[in-house]
């Protein structure tokens, strides 16, 4: 750590995931996730008429060196490209030992993970569930409910973010909706 930095609060709105200054909003549409959904001609349909906004991630910023920690709300809103809820773009870290943390304030979702040598894990989310997101895990998150699904998420500020793997190969699994209902597919 390179100087000293003093201590701050900010407020999170647990409903709406928004988190009050010095956080920082960035968010993500649908054309920011090109090739990542399953069904890519529902993709390119829904692009031709609107460009929702897909999620909001509220980054409460630290100096991004190794003993801070990082972190931020996320919300992702309620919708479907084709069968397929609306998700994250999802990361390995760059810095591969680090964990994370999540833990969901309102709505409903899943959190996704997968190793590099195939390995993978889904965990239910719900107001209440925190879950532990290991080190060599890339994590993807996606609502699969009517509401906005809203996390908060805590991790090493230095780790940084490693999106190569998963816009090359995609995610091992996906949450599709299935006789309306969601269903986790391999
Ligand atoms: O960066 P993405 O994979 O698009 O995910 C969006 C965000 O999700 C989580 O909240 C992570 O804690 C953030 O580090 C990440 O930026
Ligand atoms: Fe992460």
């Amino acid at each position: 750590m390179t100087k000293l930095t003093f201590p701050f609060k900010v407020d999170i709105d647990f409903a709406t995931g928004h988190v009050t200054a010095p956080a920082k909003v960035l968010t993500r549409r649908l054309s920011d996730l090109q090739g990542l959904f399953m069904d890519s001609a529902a993709y390119e349909q829904m692009l031709s008429r609107e460009n929702p906004v897909l999620y909001d991630v509220y980054e409460i910023q630290v100096p991004e060196e190794a003993g801070h920690l990082a972190s931020c709300t996320t919300v992702i809103y309620p919708g479907k490209v084709g069968k397929e809820y609306f998700f994250t773009k999802g990361h390995f870290h760059t810095i591969e030992e680090t964990a994370e943390i999540y833990t969901c304030l309102r709505g409903e979702g899943y959190l996704l993970m997968m190793t590099r040598d195939g390995r993978s894990r889904a965990i239910k989310m719900t107001p209440g569930v925190s879950a532990y997101i290991p080190p060599y895990w890339a994590h993807r998150t996606l609502n699969c409910g009517g509401e906005p699904f809203v996390f908060y998420g805590v991790w090493p500020a230095d780790a940084g973010h490693d999106y190569a793997a998963i816009l090359d190969k995609g995610f091992k699994q996906r949450v599709m909706e299935v006789d309306g209902k969601p269903a986790v597919t391999e």
